[in-house]
């Protein structure tokens, strides 16, 4: 057929390496750069392809986060600007492994399965982080959406949350905000700055944090904000991106795991910081006291934070969830995706990741009852006051997926509003000890799981094992489950001491290696 003429021709520029198989995984498609080309261009036919059939602006992002510098990767937006849904990620695979010639037939096969009228018009935004590789890849998206006559808008260096929120303003005809990233820092700065207009405590310490940017896009963009912060906030920004490399010693993902501060910088008791990611789409926060130790205030810390600010809020409507109960926990399965659908549940629904990604959604009613409380002459003052807080709120959040930028507003503006030090915010409670490891097994998809992803399944004894590990130790815990973005095993393990965590995620390792097939070098202890 004609309209496929130009894929045939465009798709030759960009072949596909034959025999490799890549999957379309939690984070989209991450791997070394050199390997993407192919894959750009298809996830630009895909989303072309997605749009036309959502009738709707599709967005498409390429980084690898945290990953380091040589590796990158793509992930699509839907609509709503949530992540693509499930069965379009088993498309993507399809096509993403499709031989060369066999590439029309896999995506007729798309077309066919999902009733695509062709002539339907398709909308593509494509951003990009701050990779070398990353201009080269997003071009050859862009080449994939015009093969198959799409339009598309280039919106060039943004944070992958950045992408997120155009899409929805696009898709929500302008309702969400304003679909460039001038309107987004216009929205979330000026929820800001009516948000922390009354804090009483406005000190210069207090106005003050420290940012570590991982030297990737996120610096950028902080650096473009900070104009509209009007001073209210003041930011010292440590690994911009002008010499240190990428995620390199640096950055959330370094200092979650790590559970030390990024390399090189000198932070000084007192002093508040956070760490981005690679794409700004996860931020964690830290500090050292006089004793010169390192406390970590994690996406678990964030998330209860949030929760304890909402609840003194939402007490004056009356919001609940379906069952009529006040607040409610729910585990889910790794992966935003599956946190994002268990928050949108809820009237307000907060989630977050150990590792910093994580936001907080408002349903439409608990927002529509917020604004016509702020509306109503006859709201009482405190009432009002209440309202208020939660409408910028909702206003500085990025509700469409975890963002650096805008939980960082949020949870500066609570500090402010509260009064309150770092080191108040991590005394609400103590975390215990706790310590994640991987183990290399040849296929990790030996291990299979239940009750999101707390108890392993199989390989046969290897549950009962951890069990009576677990029971050695004084107010211990410990998880298995095969990665979703690398080809390892992950073991968390926590207890009431740091060397006991440490013990037990070591013991933990050794079972994992011997059970379910380890490679390489048994796994050492830690001390
Ligand atoms: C321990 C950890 O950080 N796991 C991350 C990581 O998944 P793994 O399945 O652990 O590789 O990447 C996911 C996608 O970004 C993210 O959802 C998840 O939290
Ligand atoms: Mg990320």
């Amino acid at each position: 057929m004609a309209q496929f003429q130009e894929v045939i021709k465009q798709s030759s520029l960009h072949p596909k390496p034959a025999g490799l198989v890549l999957q379309y995984g939690t984070a989209g498609f991450r791997t070394n750069a050199n390997q993407l080309d192919h894959i750009m261009f298809r996830m630009g036919l895909l989303a072309t392809l997605r749009s036309k059939s959502t009738k709707a602006t599709i967005g498409v992002m390429v980084t690898a986060s945290h990953n380091p510098e040589e590796d990158n990767g793509v992930k699509l937006i839907d609509p709503m600007g949530e992540m693509v849904t499930p069965a379009w990620e088993v498309y993507a695979t399809q096509l993403a492994n499709a031989e060369q010639d066999d590439l029309l037939t896999a995506l007729k096969d798309i077309i066919e399965k999902e009733a695509i009228n062709m002539n339907q018009e398709a909308n593509v935004f494509v951003g990009k982080d701050t990779r070398c590789s990353s201009a080269s890849l997003s071009q050859a998206v862009l080449d994939g959406v015009s093969s198959l006559a799409g339009h598309s808008k280039d919106y060039g260096l943004v944070t992958t949350p950045q992408l997120h929120y155009m899409v929805c303003c696009q898709n929500t005809g302008g309702k969400y905000g304003e679909a460039t990233v001038e309107g987004y820092y216009n929205k979330l700065c000026q929820a800001f700055i009516q948000l922390t207009k009354n804090a009483s405590n406005c000190t210069d310490d207090q106005k003050h944090v420290h940012v570590d940017g991982a030297n990737g896009i996120g610096a950028l963009k902080v650096r473009e904000m900070e104009g509209h912060l009007k001073k209210k906030l003041q930011i010292s920004l440590f690994n911009d991106g002008c010499q240190g490399k990428l995620n390199h010693q640096c950055g959330a993902d370094f200092v979650k795991v790590q559970q030390k501060p990024p390399t090189g910088v000198k932070i000084n008791p007192g002093e508040r910081w956070c760490s981005f990611d690679g794409d700004a789409d996860r931020i964690v926060y830290y500090y050292t006291d006089s004793e010169g130790q390192f406390h970590l205030l994690d996406g678990d810390k964030i998330n209860t934070y949030y929760i304890a600010f909402l609840c003194g809020y939402t007490g004056w409507f009356r919001l609940e969830d379906s069952s009529g109960e006040k607040g409610q926990m729910r585990c889910t399965k790794t992966g935003v995706k599956h946190l994002h659908h268990a928050a949108q549940e809820f009237d307000i629904g907060v989630y977050f990741e150990a590792n910093g990604h994580g936001t907080v959604l408002f349903s439409k009613a608990a927002e529509e009852k917020i604004q016509l409380l702020v509306k109503n002459p006859n709201t009482d003052d405190e009432r009002k006051r209440a309202a208020l807080m939660l409408q910028n709120t909702i206003n500085v959040i990025n509700q469409t997926v975890g963002d650096a930028i805008s939980d960082m507003l949020l949870i500066e503006a609570i500090l402010a509003i509260k009064g309150m030090t770092v080191q108040q915010w991590d005394a609400i409670y103590s975390d215990l000890p706790n310590r994640q490891l991987k183990v290399k097994v040849s296929d990790r998809r030996v291990i299979d799981t239940t009750d999101a992803e707390r108890r392993a399944v199989s390989p046969a004894g290897l549950q009962e094992a951890i069990d009576s590990l677990v029971k050695k130790y004084r107010q211990a815990r410990s998880f298995v489950r095969p990665s979703g973005t690398e080809d390892v095993v992950r073991v968390y393990s926590e207890a009431e001491t740091q060397e006991s965590a440490d013990a037990l995620a070591h013991e933990v390792s050794l079972v994992v290696y011997r059970l379910a097939g380890g490679v390489g070098d048994e796994p050492k202890p830690l001390h």
